[in-house]
């Protein structure tokens, strides 16, 4: 018979935290088995073996054993992701607490994708769904509250097209209703949700909002917040999200307030719709569009010997292209890849209008950015990208590195880059030279970050177990999960209870015995014994 067991390790009796996941595969074994091990040691540390069948039901474990779980689906421009996240009973409130156990990548494109065939949207999104009952307890379903935010795609799909918008948002909403768990919403988040609920998700699981005993008091003496700031870059939109030093009212649409476990933070962010990374090189083969005499394009940032074909009459009906339009003598556009580096950062350049701003300063395009504060968490394609590249190393490389380590890639024949990475989906692999590219434009020449504090960015997939992105914030603050004020200091540990008795007793024995040596000086120690 197969039996796989899951383990699961507890820190103390009430938080548990999942080490590995269920095996579908092994599911359906019959058997029963629970085993609780406390070691004599550690008492409060237990491992606890159940086998897979009970992962599902755990039908052995009191009732408030598994705490909480929620879902959220990110409807992104390029894809949707489903996350399964889960909090141990009572802790919620903790930071740090809750934890991603779960995500599932929906198969073809992002929500947007479907503005053709609207009715398509929702079902596509049901296998994810079927993932995520095999990972949540039966027991629980029906309270797991589950949240759809579509971002950048469904932004610009209700500026082509309102109608279509509507569409697709009520057939995922139409899927989401038919799953066994508690609908709690679908619907497109705006830029600064999107930009806001990603710095909630970094510092959360950075565990930089609550600080306890020295932390506290070391902050407590310093003006600013000890937060990181969050660059979140997308298919279709880029968030730039921190704690400036000192804020001006210059820009109030781009300042945010939060009171979260009794501190104040004032927040800068803005989303730039149009310049996540596919948007991007959109508006910049629209810009090279224009000085195209004939059906054919040389361009830099795609590698030498790489060819693509667009479609021109299709280009321009997207919001991010369509001031560019006019009109061509050919309907197809025939792209040859040149390879340039250099060519390509000049080429990118022209996308950030650095010219007029009206605010003591700015990143591009006339909007306000106040100087840039302390370490930055990358994520999303930002990390994607410079993952790929190899330049997201725990010793950081410097600006000067990434740029030479990029050109070099860009360099490298089409066949060349084919033949070692086979096994990347060519959509992706064909657009990295032009990627790296964009992103150094966009840190460097859009929000000026220097050789100086080039340092400061750190490029990161994952904080522990959670993806980095707005997600996990967007549930923390739609299920209260983040208290304004700080939750009372909860009673000693136990361990620290112990040690306290322990110490307890050995100054009292300490005293006792100090006492009795001194009143009744035994002879030993009395002047003239030897
Ligand atoms: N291994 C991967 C995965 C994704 N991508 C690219 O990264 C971008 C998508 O990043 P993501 O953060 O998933 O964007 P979305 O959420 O889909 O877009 P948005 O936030 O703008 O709505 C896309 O260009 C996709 O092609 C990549 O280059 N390599
Ligand atoms: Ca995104």
């Amino acid at each position: 018979m197969h039996l796989t067991l899951c383990i699961y390790i507890s820190q103390n009796d009430l938080s548990p935290s999942r080490s590995r996941r269920c095996d579908p595969a092994s599911e359906r074994s019959p058997r029963s088995f629970s085993v609780v091990i406390e070691t004599k040691t550690e008492l409060w540390k237990k491992l606890v073996l159940v086998p897979c069948k009970h992962c599902l039901e755990h039908r052995n474990m009191p009732e408030d054993f598994w705490g909480g779980y929620g879902i959220v689906l990110d409807a992104g421009s390029s894809h949707t992701n489903l996350y399964v996240y889960e909090w141990p009973a009572e802790k919620e409130n903790d930071t740090g607490v809750v934890q991603q156990v779960e995500v599932c990548k929906v198969e073809g494109p992002g929500i947007s994708g479907y503005s053709q065939t609207t009715e398509k949207a929702g079902p596509s999104l049901v296998q994810c769904l079927r993932q995520a009952e095999g990972v949540i307890p039966l027991k629980q379903h029906q309270e797991t509250p589950v949240y759809l935010g579509a971002t950048a795609g469904m932004r610009l799909l209700r500026l082509e097209n309102k109608d279509a918008a509507e569409k697709v948002l009520s057939s995922v909403e139409k899927t989401l209703r038919s799953a066994p768990f508690n609908f709690q919403g679908a619907r497109i988040i705006s830029g600064q949700e999107e930009g806001a609920y990603g710095w909630i998700t970094i510092n959360y699981l950075l565990g930089n909002f609550k600080q306890s005993g020295w932390k506290k008091f070391l902050h407590s003496l310093k003006s600013v917040s000890e937060t990181s700031g969050a660059l979140d870059l997308g298919g279709a939109s880029t968030q730039i999200t921190f704690v400036p030093d000192e804020i001006s009212s210059e820009s109030p649409q781009n300042l945010l307030y939060f009171r979260l476990y009794g501190k104040d933070y004032r927040v800068y962010t803005h989303s730039f719709l149009c310049y996540g990374k596919d948007q991007a090189l959109q508006q910049k083969l629209a810009r090279d569009l224009q000085s195209t005499e004939n059906s054919s394009l040389f361009d830099p940032c795609f590698h030498q010997g790489y060819q693509r074909t667009i479609s021109v009459s299709n280009f321009f009906k997207n919001p991010c292209t369509s001031v560019e339009k006019k009109q061509f003598p050919f309907s197809q556009l025939h792209i040859e890849g040149e390879g340039n580096y250099e060519k390509c950062r000049r080429n990118i350049q022209n996308l950030f209008n650095k010219t007029d701003c009206p605010y003591s300063s700015c990143s591009f395009n006339g909007i306000y950015l106040p100087p840039l504060q302390g370490d930055f968490g990358a994520f999303s394609a930002f990390y994607f990208v410079m993952n790929f590249l190899n330049l997201t190393s725990d010793d950081p490389f410097t600006l000067d590195e990434v740029a030479s380590a990029i050109k070099k890639f860009c360099a490298r024949p089409w066949h060349e880059v084919k033949l070692q990475y086979h096994q990347i989906k060519e959509k992706y692999l064909s657009e990295y030279c032009f990627s790296g590219a964009y992103i150094l434009s966009l840190l460097e020449n859009g929000y000026e970050f220097t050789t100086e504090n080039w340092k400061r960015i750190h490029f990161l997939g994952k904080i522990g177990s959670s993806d980095a992105g707005w997600t996990l914030g967007y549930m923390l603050n739609l299920t209260n999960m983040i208290p304004a004020e700080e939750p009372p200091a909860p009673p000693l540990s136990y361990g620290s209870y112990v040690g306290l008795m322990v110490l307890c007793s050995l100054v009292l024995v300490s005293v006792i015995l100090l006492a009795w040596l001194l009143f009744h000086k035994p002879k030993c120690l009395q002047k003239g014994v030897v």
